[in-house]
């Protein structure tokens, strides 16, 4: 079998971890043509975009002092995963050319005090290319040859949207299937930077958070894989997340669309486009738990075998939004008002998560992540406050709250049994949504509500015996 099997930070942050996934990359390798796709080790890519705050705040120290942190991360992990010591001094030969170049480039970040979403990408690429490096040598601790690549190197092309950017299908294809059949052919293992590729230019972009998953599904596609694996932490996609709740249960299988519902609405940290490439492929994917591989995890494919009887299949949250209430009578009866109010938010990047408009017109109330709320007020506040807008009334830290499942299409009675245990559960809701495709219901309450709002629905829908 061609497998994709893309690896999480949560799946690589000790030595004795690393060690676990490339003895099992290796007995794979036996039978199956491999490539490895890794996100940055736990928490790395947190400690450089907090490099990127503290160049921004003018704290040199604090950036120094991070990347000493991450350096000698790295060097630790180096030091105790690999037993050979010729592989190991060339590892760490090889991480430190990498070090230096961190270093430079933080320097020069801190000069020019400022950070631009371009040096912003070059900068957050480091996690990727520290790690790779890691799981490749680890699997030439074993004997078997491997090479590390980055996403650049492989042949991921984007466009030069810096920190989301979106990748040339068509040249990517043409790269990537070359470098790939390369090393096959002389039976070495790819370990490939996950999140990043570069513009044609040559500049390092970024697919936005948890963009390790997107590449898995570029990458599956280009070879035509036969399956894509997503390994964390966890045995597979649950019926809400186990953090939260404790009897959450596995999904055994999902389909593409309800995955993507998932993704969206923050089950699983899966970047949202992950699946886009697999809607025309149909490669089956599988979530898996590194630490348990005997467990087959959640198979999401275009049209799962097993059908489940439970209308609602996954309770999902997401923290820390901001709601802004847009008001103003001259709103009501006035065609291009929300073309007005969206066209202001995009024109200041801002990504709108949720949308509802009271049917007289009076008002519309929006969700943004609490990073974008700022941002979004002052540009809405800038161009239309005192024109179409009256009033704007902003609340802070509140979370989307989501359920999922194909079966809640046409079902009677999903709005009435989801509010009663709201409401049982003195849970105030403050906006509500559902998409025309009923494959969701969404609504938004406080973050320190989040806990017991899902923990509330997951038992009124008895998600506990889902099978
Ligand atoms: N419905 C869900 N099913 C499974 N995991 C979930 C769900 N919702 C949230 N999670 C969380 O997602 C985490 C794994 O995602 P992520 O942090 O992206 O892992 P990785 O860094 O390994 O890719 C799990 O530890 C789990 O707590
Ligand atoms: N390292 C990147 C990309 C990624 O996908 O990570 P993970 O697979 O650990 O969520 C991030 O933290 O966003």
């Amino acid at each position: 079998m061609r497998l994709v099997i893309k690896y999480g930070g949560t799946s690589i942050s000790s030595a004795k971890d690393i060690q676990t996934v490339a003895n099992y990359v290796n007995t794979l390798s036996k039978h199956n043509e491999i490539v490895i796709v890794c996100s940055a080790t736990s928490g790395t890519t947190d400690d450089l975009i907090e490099i990127s705050q503290s160049i921004k705040n003018e704290n040199k120290n604090k950036a120094v002092q991070l990347a000493s942190k991450i350096i000698n991360r790295h060097k630790q992990l180096a030091k105790q995963t690999i037993k050979k010591s010729t592989i190991r001094k060339k590892l760490l030969e090889k991480l430190d050319v990498d070090f230096k170049e961190l270093v430079a480039l933080i320097e020069g970040m801190v000069l020019l005090g400022e950070v631009t979403a371009r040096s912003m990408d070059y900068l957050i690429s480091f996690g990727e290319r520290l790690s790779i490096k890691l799981i490749s040598f680890a699997i030439n601790d074993l004997n078997k040859k491997s090479i590390s690549l980055t996403g650049k190197e492989v042949g991921i092309v984007t466009d030069s949207n810096f920190g989301e950017s979106i990748p040339l299908m068509d040249t990517t294809r043409l790269r990537v299937s070359k470098t790939i059949d390369q090393q096959f052919a002389k039976k070495i293992i790819p370990v490939i930077g996950g999140f990043t590729g570069a513009d044609q230019h040559g500049h390092i972009t970024t697919f936005g958070r948890g963009g390790s998953d997107y590449t898995a599904t570029i990458i599956g596609t280009c070879i035509k894989a036969d399956e894509i694996w997503l390994m964390s932490d966890i045995d597979g996609l649950m019926t809400a997340d186990p953090k939260i709740v404790k009897n959450a249960k596995l999904l055994k299988e999902v389909s593409y669309i309800e995955a993507i519902e998932m993704a969206l609405f923050g089950a699983k940290q899966i970047h949202p486009r992950t699946f886009e490439p697999l809607l025309t492929k149909k490669i089956p994917m599988k979530i898996r738990n590194s630490f348990n591989v005997k467990n087959e995890g959640t198979l999401v494919t275009d049209s799962p075998s097993i059908s489940t009887k439970n209308t609602v299949k996954c309770v999902s949250s997401i923290r820390h939004n901001g709601l802004i209430d847009i008001r103003g009578g001259s709103m009501v009866g006035n065609p291009g008002t929300a073309a007005k109010i969206f066209t202001t938010l995009a024109k200041a990047g801002i990504n709108v998560m949720m949308i509802s408009q009271n049917p007289s017109e009076s008002s519309i109330t929006i969700v943004v992540k609490n990073t974008d709320l700022d941002k979004a007020v002052n540009a809405l506040e800038m161009e239309l406050l005192g024109k179409i807008i009256k009033k704007l009334e902003v609340t802070t830290d509140v979370a989307i709250i989501a359920l999922i499942g194909l079966g809640m299409r046409g079902t009677v009675g999903v709005a009435s049994k989801v509010f009663g245990a709201i409401q049982k559960n003195n849970v105030n809701v403050a906006m509500i949504t559902q998409g025309s495709s009923e494959l969701n219901l969404a609504f938004v309450v406080k973050n320190s509500d989040t806990n017991v709002a899902v923990q509330a629905l997951h038992d009124a829908f008895e998600l506990d015996k889902i099978n």
